[in-house]
């Protein structure tokens, strides 16, 4: 992994608009902030074209949609379509109603993804290929290359599927992200934070490859520091010790 392009980012410390949802805000700011990017967390209609046009990047969440947000991230995407700054979209719990399926739709038909990111339920949906979900989670099994490559082929875009191994693919590639830790998965939001963290590396000046590699494996490294601390007893103490790790230095992280 590029320790540049975390380095990038901490110098940088890139402005990242999220429009996100209602159970993470707190969560995926402070952990934006602590990873070396800088929050701005802003819904309303009224303003999502100005604030997106002040970013460096902009991240479109769909976990607890309404029609006012929709209009919002339509907004806000297409004004970093017109400014070059990346976008990227979490089509949370897309498969779960027709209402989040058709708000997809219309995303994607007005705004340029820069990267599409989901579990395998969410990603394998936008394709038309069913794998059993619950809500905004996924407990179906399904082929996340396949399913990676084709996001990325649909939607013209890069295409990140996580879980135990995060897939990314972009044109015909695919390259797989191994480090990560279960009680990841204990800790509502912990896609959608790194849906932050990932539009934040994908502003630097990296390779799309090399942008997304960086997020996912320092992202995935950061929870194994926590999780072999000693004061980690279950999710709860994970979660803040894994914030104080996404502050830390790759070297740090890697140490045993
Ligand atoms: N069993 C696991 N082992 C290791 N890492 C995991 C595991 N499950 C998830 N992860 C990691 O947790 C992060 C979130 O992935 P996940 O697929 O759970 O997202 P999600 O379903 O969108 O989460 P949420 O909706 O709660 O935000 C990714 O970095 C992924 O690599
Ligand atoms: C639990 C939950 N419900 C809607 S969004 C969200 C956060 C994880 O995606």
């Amino acid at each position: 992994m590029s320790i540049k392009l975390v380095n990038e980012v901490r110098e940088k410390q890139p402005l990242i608009h999220n429009l996100t949802n209602q159970v993470v805000m707190n969560f995926s700011a402070n952990g934006l902030l602590a990873f070396g990017g800088s929050p701005i967390m802003a819904m309303a209609e009224e303003e999502a074209w100005d604030i997106a046009q002040l970013s460096d990047g902009v991240l479109i969440n769909i976990g607890t949609l309404t029609e006012p947000h929709l209009r919002a991230m339509i907004l806000a995407g297409k004004a970093a379509n017109e400014k070059g700054i990346p976008v990227v979209i979490d089509p949370v719990g897309v498969g779960a109603t027709s209402f989040r399926a058709k708000a997809f739709e219309q995303i994607v038909s007005e705004v340029q993804p820069t990267a599409i990111k989901g579990n395998t339920g969410e990603l394998a949906h936008i394709i038309g290929v069913s794998v059993a979900t619950k809500g905004v989670d996924s407990i179906g099994e399904g082929d996340n290359e396949t399913i990676a490559m084709q996001v990325a082929e649909k939607y013209n875009t890069l295409a990140i599927v996580t879980g135990e191994v995060d897939t990314i693919s972009y044109g015909q590639e695919v390259v797989k992200n191994e480090t990560g830790h279960d009680l990841l998965a204990k800790v509502t939001g912990s896609g959608c934070l790194l849906g932050s963290i990932l539009t934040a590396c994908l502003s630097t000046s990296g390779t799309r490859f090399d942008q997304a590699h960086a997020a996912t494996r320092f992202y995935g490294l950061a929870a194994e520091k926590a999780a072999r601390l000693t004061s980690v007893n279950g999710p709860g103490t994970f979660a803040a010790r894994f914030i104080d790790a996404l502050a830390m230095d790759l070297t740090q992280l890697e140490e045993r």
